[in-house]
This record gives C-alpha cells, sequence and structure tokens, in this order.
C-alpha cells in the first residue's frame, strides 16, 4: 500500500464523471482531461490522489484487496459483491433502484421460473426470502431481452427512467432496493491514512450537504 498518496478506484462509466465533479467541488484539482485516453492509471499529484479506473463492478475487489485505499461503488454492487469493506458515505449520485420486471401477461409459471440478472447473489437471496423457488441466470447486460426471447419469465435489473422497461414492453413487478454510489474503504487503510481519509469524507460530506440544501 502506498503511505503516501491516496489511490483511489474510480468507476468507469456512468458513475464517473458525477463522481470526479463531487471531488473538485470538495477542492481536490483533477485535470479536465482526467478520463479522456485509455490510460487506467492517473494520477493528480496536486489532490495527493492516484486514480485506477476499473470496472465499476470490480471497485469493491480492489478496496477489499488493500491495492486501493478507498473508491466509489453503487449500492447495487455492493449488496451484490459483499466484499470486506467500509461503506462510509452516501455520495447521493447516480440514483437509480433495483427491480423485479417482466411483461404484463405472466404466462403460468413452471415450478421453478428462470430469473435473469446481472445481479446473480441479489436475486437468489430476494427470492429466496419471498419463500419463492427459482433459477436465477446470470447475464452481463442487456437483461430486458431475456424474458422477450423466452430466456427467463422475469428479470432483476436496475431501473431510472424506467425507459429501457417501457421500449421493451416490461413492467415493474417488484422494487428490491434503491440505489447511490457510496464511497467506501478498505478497513487497514482506514486505520493507516485515518487523517487524510477523515479530510476526504468531511470535504465530500460539505458538498453533498451543499447540494442537498439548494436543490
Ligand atoms: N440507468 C441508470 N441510471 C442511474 N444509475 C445507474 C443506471 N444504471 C446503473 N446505474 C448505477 O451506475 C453504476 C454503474 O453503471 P454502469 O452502467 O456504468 O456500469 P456497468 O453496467 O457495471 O458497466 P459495464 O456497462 O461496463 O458492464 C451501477 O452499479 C449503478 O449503481
Ligand atoms: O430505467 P432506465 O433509465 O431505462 O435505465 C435502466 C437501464 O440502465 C441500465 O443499463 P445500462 O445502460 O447500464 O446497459 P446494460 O443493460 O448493458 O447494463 C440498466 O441495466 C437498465 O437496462
Amino acid at each position: 500500500m502506498n503511505k503516501d498518496w491516496i489511490t483511489f478506484a474510480m468507476p468507469k462509466g456512468r458513475i464517473f464523471e458525477e463522481a470526479a465533479d463531487l471531488l473538485r467541488n470538495a477542492g481536490y484539482p483533477l485535470q479536465e482531461d482526467f478520463s479522456a485516453g485509455r490510460k487506467l492509471i492517473v494520477e493528480a499529484p496536486d489532490a495527493g490522489m492516484k486514480f485506477f479506473l476499473a470496472k465499476p463492478m470490480d471497485v469493491p475487489t480492489y478496496v477489499e484487496h488493500g491495492v486501493a485505499d478507498i473508491g466509489v461503488a453503487g449500492k447495487d454492487v455492493l449488496l451484490e459483491e459483499q466484499r470486506d469493506v467500509y461503506e462510509v458515505l452516501d455520495l447521493h449520485i447516480s440514483a437509480c433502484y433495483l427491480a423485479v420486471a417482466g411483461l404484463p401477461e405472466q404466462r403460468k409459471e413452471r415450478v421453478a421460473p428462470k430469473i435473469a440478472s446481472k445481479y446473480p447473489n441479489i436475486a437468489t437471496q430476494y427470492f429466496k426470502a419471498q419463500g419463492e423457488q427459482v433459477e436465477v441466470i446470470r447475464l452481463s447486460g442487456s437483461i430486458e431481452l431475456a424474458p422477450l426471447i423466452g430466456l427467463a419469465e422475469r428479470i432483476v435489473d436496475i431501473v431510472s427512467t424506467g425507459k429501457t422497461l417501457r421500449e421493451n414492453g416490461l413492467v415493474e413487478l417488484e422494487t428490491i432496493a434503491s440505489v447511490t454510489s457510496r464511497l467506501i474503504v478498505n478497513p487497514v487503510s482506514y486505520r493507516m491514512k485515518d487523517k487524510q481519509i477523515d479530510d476526504i469524507v468531511t470535504r465530500l460530506s460539505a458538498v453533498i450537504k451543499e447540494g442537498s440544501s439548494s436543490s
């Protein structure tokens, strides 16, 4: 673990810009072309931070293993991955929710209906808690396709505007959990770099509070 720099696992994709803007607003100078190239390690010397640009689903893995001190991950990813990390702050960005969806007229279902999802652990736990026996099929994306072509009766996926469900003739059946992005911290880093990490949490919290009171 690097002693001086804070190593930061940042999710590429839709969370990235919002998370980078939060850090800038909190006073950490990140260059504008931060994610413009294809570099996967980007240094921000003035912020004392080194960023690893990772797949969103992998961020908790980097933080659990301590190669990144901190990271940003969706609550969906944290529920799915169940990694040994501290969840220290709700960043209130990338808001969406996890839901069960399917075709409006559910055909008479088989004994253990098929559920397609990129969140197999969340789906398994949810239906177990409901007392329903299902077969979970893992997919990596375009989950809404599964009920349309007969791979699964229902899906467990993220809903934000509901546009993807609507445009594919699917309806939401049950809500599972609301989702926002969280700041996560490696437990050892939290002890070794407590001052630096507390400073980041304090500064981000102030920006999040300002944002919510002005909206
Ligand atoms: N439609 C959405 N609106 C708002 N937030 C979303 C939406 N879809 C996903 N998210 C949130 O953003 C996070 C990252 O989503 P993104 O689509 O960038 O990654 P991904 O689908 O895991 O990556 P990839 O497409 O590279 O496999 C999710 O874990 C979730 O917390
Ligand atoms: O309710 P909406 O605003 O339509 O957003 C929901 C969609 O966004 C996500 O997909 P993403 O765009 O990440 O693509 P993916 O299917 O490849 O994961 C999610 O998996 C839904 O498909």
